[in-house]
């Protein structure tokens, strides 16, 4: 929603940058002469070169990575003023511009003014952060308070992951649903000791998280499966994300069983009631949440046998 909003304010930046990069030499070119080459001091450009470069990179970064607010205005337009006063040095460097008194009194000004504005904008982020922790540490609590999240991996915990499910069933968009079972891991358990099962359950939760996109979801379902929500999901990248992750994750030195699903498109709010009920979408993620582990069943059946005097060469292997 803010793209249009965003690239009009970026395109405002470059426009005013390039025309003060372009007019203010223009005019200095018509008024005052320019320094003989023996007289310019490179060492002085190159360094006030370099500030305002830096500026401007800077300016870049809180244009582009900044909501729309008063913080970032008051970043904006401090920025923007030491970038002109670095500029204005950096001409200064050039042109002989003691002769235009007003010039004089001009670069003076921005960086000092540019500082302090900035120096506001700065004090107020520094505010505004504050905010931002505390909500983010009450949601954090909230979270452990109802035991949504799972102590060792940190990811949600199959609660949080029934919540959310509804939640997706609610806004009837597609998604899709991937169940991951680690194979073999009560034996990897006595082969390795808890200690490093735990610590390939935490490798593997992180490894997934890295995986998917900010508006996926990898939760802890129960001991060593993981169930992963897909947003905007289409069958074959489902099958193709499960595929990936399955080969991806014998890297961390294990193997898994996959299994996916997506959930029908037909509406699971019951049309006869005038508003919607809780009962069939809760029957609706239920059913998906079984259906998952069935397929998961099976697919373990479907495995081929463990031969016990081969299981510390075969099912685990040092992590690549
Ligand atoms: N280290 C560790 N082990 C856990 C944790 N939670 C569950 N487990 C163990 O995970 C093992 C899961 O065993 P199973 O469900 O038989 O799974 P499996 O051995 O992978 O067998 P398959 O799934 O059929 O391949 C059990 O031995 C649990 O004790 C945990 O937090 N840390």
């Amino acid at each position: 929603m803010h793209y249009p909003v965003k690239s009009l304010r970026l395109a405002c930046v470059y426009g005013l940058s390039l025309l003060i990069i372009f007019i203010v030499p223009l005019l200095l070119w018509q008024n005052t002469p320019a320094k003989a080459i023996p007289q310019v001091d490179w060492l002085d450009i190159a360094a006030e070169g370099a500030l305002f470069v830096l500026g401007m990179c800077w300016l870049m970064v809180i244009v582009s990575a900044r909501p729309l607010g008063r913080v970032t205005n008051l970043l904006v337009v401090g920025l923007a003023s030491y970038c002109l006063g670095c500029y204005l040095d950096l001409l200064d460097e050039i042109f002989i511009v003691k002769t235009l008194p007003v010039y004089n009194w001009f670069e003076k000004m921005p960086t000092p003014i540019g500082l302090l504005i900035l120096t506001c904008g700065l004090w107020l982020w520094r505010d505004e952060q504050a905010v931002v922790n505390r909500q983010l540490q009450t949601r954090e609590q909230f979270y452990r308070q109802h035991h949504l999240t799972d102590g060792l991996t940190l990811l949600n915990d199959a609660k949080a992951f029934e919540h959310h499910l509804l939640k997706q069933l609610a806004q009837q968009q597609p998604f899709g649903l991937i169940m991951l079972d680690i194979d073999y891991f009560h034996q990897y358990n006595q082969l390795q000791g808890a200690k490093e099962g735990d610590k390939l359950l935490s490798d593997v939760a992180q490894w997934l998280s890295t995986q998917l996109r900010s508006q996926d979801l990898v939760c802890r379902y129960a001991g060593d499966r993981f169930i992963i929500l897909l947003n905007g999901a289409i069958a074959p990248w489902v099958s193709t994300m499960a595929e990936q992750l399955k080969y991806g994750i014998t890297a961390l030195g294990c193997e898994v069983s996959v299994v996916w699903a997506l959930p029908s498109p037909k509406m699971v709010v019951d049309k006869l009631s005038s508003e919607p009920t809780k009962r069939p979408l809760k029957d609706e993620a239920q059913a998906l949440l079984k259906l998952l582990n069935e397929k998961m069943s099976q697919q373990k059946l479907n495995r081929q046998p463990l031969n016990p005097q081969t299981t510390t060469v075969s099912a685990f292997h040092e992590p690549r």
